[in-house]
C-alpha cells in the first residue's frame, strides 16, 4: 500500500520505519527544511536516533503528501493539527492519528478534528510505544481504535512486522482520552521523581489516575474497560516509569522549582501534557467533575503552585471509600 505520514518528529519517523518494514511504500512529510535535507542525504533524524531503511520517500510539500495516498498517518502534535490540516482536501481520506492530546482552543480530540476537516474516517493508534524503542525494534503492542470495529481492524492489519503488534478496539473515545490524560499524569510522575522517586507515591498516582480516566471518559462516552487496556493503564505505566518520557522529564524539572516557560524554551521536543492539562482543566469545569491530580498538575504549571503544596493538598483531601469510581468527587 501507499501511505503518507504527516509529521517527522520522533514518532512519525519511527512509524515510517515500521510501515516500511511492513512492506508499504511510505512518503514522510517533513516540516523543517534542514531536517528534510538531512533525511534525504543520510536517512538520519535529529529528533530520534534512527537510520531509516531504503525506499522511504521524503517531501516538504504537504499537498504532495496528501495526494500521495488515501491513507494518511498524522504525527503532528495536537496543538498544531489545525494549522497543518485545516483547508486541505481530506475527502475520501482515512486518517490514522498517532498524536495524543486535546486541542486547547476547541477542547476536541484528534479524531473530532479530522472529522471537522472533512476526512472520510479517522482511526486512532495509541498505546505504550516510545518511539526510541520502536525504532530499535523492541517488541511493542498498541491499540487501533475506531467507532466501527472494521475500521480499527483495517488499520491493525496494515502492520506486518515481528516487533509491532496491534490490537483492535471500537472505543475510540476511551483510547483518545487515555492518550491525552496519560501525558498529564506523566508530568505528575516526573514531579514525584524530582521530589525523591518515591515508589509508594508513584503506584498511588498510577492507580488513582485511572479513576480520573474513568470519570472524564464517562462524561465523553468512553467505556471504562478501555482504561484497563494498552492505551490506558499500559501507556500510563510506560510514561510514568520509563526514562524516555518527555512529559515525565518536564515534571522532574517542575519539581526542581523551574518555571514552565524556562523548561519548555530549552526543549526541542513536545510535551503534550502541558497544553492538555489546561484543556482537561477546562473539560472538568464543563462537566463539573473533580479530577484532583490533573487539576494539581494544571495549577503547578499555570498558576505557579509549589509541587510540594500540591502533593500535600492531594494527601489531605476529605476521606472517601475507594469504590464507586464514577462518583464526581
Ligand atoms: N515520541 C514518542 O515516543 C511518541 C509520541 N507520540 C505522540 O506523537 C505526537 C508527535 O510527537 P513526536 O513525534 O514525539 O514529536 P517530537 O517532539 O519528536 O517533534 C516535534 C514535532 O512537532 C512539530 N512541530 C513543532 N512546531 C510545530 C509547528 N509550529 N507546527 C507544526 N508542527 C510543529 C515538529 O515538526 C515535529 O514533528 C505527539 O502527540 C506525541 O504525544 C505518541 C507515541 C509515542
Ligand atoms: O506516548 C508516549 C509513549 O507511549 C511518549 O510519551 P512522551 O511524549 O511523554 O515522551
Amino acid at each position: 500500500m501507499k501511505i503518507a505520514i504527516v509529521g517527522a518528529g520522533s514518532w512519525g519517523t519511527a512509524m515510517s520505519k515500521v510501515l516500511a518494514n511492513s512492506g508499504h511504500e511510505v512518503l514522510l512529510w517533513v516540516r523543517e527544511n534542514d531536517l528534510l535535507d538531512q533525511l534525504k542525504e543520510s536517512k538520519r533524524s535529529y529528533y530520534i536516533d534512527i537510520i531509516l531503511p531504503e525506499g522511504i520517500l521524503f517531501t516538504g510539500d504537504i499537498q504532495e503528501a496528501i495526494s500521495f495516498s488515501n491513507l494518511i498517518f498524522n504525527a503532528v502534535p495536537v496543538q498544531f493539527i489545525r494549522r497543518i490540516f485545516e483547508g486541505l482536501d481530506l475527502r475520501g481520506k482515512t486518517v490514522v492519528n498517532l498524536s495524543k492530546g486535546i486541542e486547547l482552543s476547541s477542547l476536541k480530540r484528534p479524531s473530532e478534528l479530522f472529522k471537522e476537516f472533512g476526512a472520510f474516517r479517522c482511526v486512532t493508534l495509541s498505546g505504550p510505544s516510545y518511539a526510541d524503542e520502536v525504532a530499535r525494534e523492541v517488541p511493542t503492542t498498541v491499540v487501533s481504535a475506531a467507532e466501527r470495529i472494521e475500521d480499527a481492524r483495517f488499520v491493525r492489519d496494515i502492520f506486518k512486522t515481528g516487533y509491532f503488534r496491534v490490537y483492535s478496539n471500537n472505543d475510540q473515545v476511551g483510547v483518545e482520552v487515555s492518550g491525552a490524560l496519560k501525558n498529564v499524569i506523566a508530568i505528575a510522575a516526573g514531579i514525584i521523581d524530582g521530589m525523591g522517586g518515591w515508589y509508594n507515591t508513584k503506584a498511588s498516582l498510577i492507580t488513582r489516575a485511572i479513576v480520573e480516566f474513568i470519570r472524564l471518559g464517562n462524561c465523553l462516552g468512553a467505556k471504562p474497560e478501555t482504561f484497563g487496556g494498552l492505551a490506558g493503564i499500559g501507556d500510563l505505566i510506560v510514561t510514568c516509569t520509563g526514562k524516555y518520557s518527555r512529559n515525565r522529564a518536564v515534571g522532574e524539572e517542575l519539581a526542581k522549582g523551574k518555571d514552565i516557560n524556562e523548561i519548555l524554551s530549552k526543549r526541542k521536543t513536545v510535551a503534550e501534557g502541558v497544553p492538555t492539562s489546561k484543556a482537561v482543566h477546562e473539560l472538568a469545569k464543563v462537566f463539573n467533575i473533580e479530577l484532583p491530580i490533573s487539576s494539581e498538575v494544571y495549577k503547578v504549571i499555570f498558576e505557579g503552585k509549589s509541587p510540594w503544596q500540591a502533593v500535600e493538598e492531594l494527601m489531605s483531601r476529605s476521606q472517601k471509600d475507594e469504590i464507586n469510581w464514577l462518583q464526581n468527587r
